[in-house]
């Protein structure tokens, strides 16, 4: 459900749409949404209440809630198209041309599956430049007394902020997600250069069990 400015009734008018009048709304206006109307994928209290007091891996210290100077870790929010989120992407991996009414339509077809898309972000707010990503999947199975296991995919930092801890802590951050969440593990897959990066925040690769298959289409 979203509020919006009905235009053709009084100015202060707000009208509540279901999710099939919001996506008609973004196709008759190209897929503009004014930020005043930005949506999040996910309540972002829950990214303000992890705890890393436990973790020793940050020197110096630096939380989701307290991550550095004019940085913010939060949920992707549907304004994230204009502040760079694809530009982001496309340092990790080939993105395609994709318009703010596709950005649209896939955020909120994530944000009808409550509970599985956790796509979260670091913002400079001082430039309001996404500068950082990583999205949290989590699956529901029946194995396991029907347990929840997350995926961690799409780790990227930009290459004019590396080397300042943001990788670790925004993996961190999903990681401590997954566990409040109640995911009973979280996996991922990377390149052989990356195991290092990925043990050092307690990721463990599994004898006889650390193969990655795949077909690709
Ligand atoms: C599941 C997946 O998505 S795998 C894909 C991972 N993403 C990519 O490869 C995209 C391109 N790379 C990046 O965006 C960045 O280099 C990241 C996200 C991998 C790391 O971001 P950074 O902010 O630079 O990492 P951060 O500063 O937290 O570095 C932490 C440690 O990892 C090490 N590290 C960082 N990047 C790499 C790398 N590419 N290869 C090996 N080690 C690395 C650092 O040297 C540092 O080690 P130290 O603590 O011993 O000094």
């Amino acid at each position: 459900m979203a509020e919006v400015n009905n235009n053709s009734k009084k100015a202060n008018d707000l009208v509540i749409l279901d999710e099939d009048e919001l996506n008609q709304e973004v196709q008759k206006t190209n897929g503009f949404v004014p930020e005043a109307e930005e949506s999040f994928l996910y309540d972002n209290a829950l990214v303000q209440a992890l705890s890393f007091e436990h973790l020793t891996c940050f020197n110096p210290k630096i939380s989701p809630a307290q991550p550095g100077m004019n940085l913010m870790v939060r949920s992707l929010g549907s304004g994230d198209y204009e502040r760079g989120f694809l530009d982001l992407l496309a340092q990790l991996t080939k993105v395609g041309e994709i318009s703010k009414s596709d950005f649209l339509k896939r955020f909120n077809s994530m944000k009808g599956c409550k509970g599985t898309y956790y796509v979260t972000v670091i913002e400079d707010t001082s430039t309001h430049e996404i500068i950082g990503a990583a999205t949290l999947v989590v699956e529901q199975k029946f194995i396991r007394g029907c347990a929840k296991k997350g995926i961690i995919e799409e780790v990227v930092v930009s290459d004019r902020y590396r080397g300042r801890q943001l990788g670790k802590l925004i993996v961190a951050t999903l990681i401590e997600m997954g566990k409040s969440l109640g995911c009973y593990k979280v996996s991922l897959n990377c390149t052989d250069q990356m195991i290092k990066f990925y043990c050092s925040l307690g990721f463990k690769q599994e004898e006889g069990n650390a193969n990655f298959l795949q077909i690709r289409m």
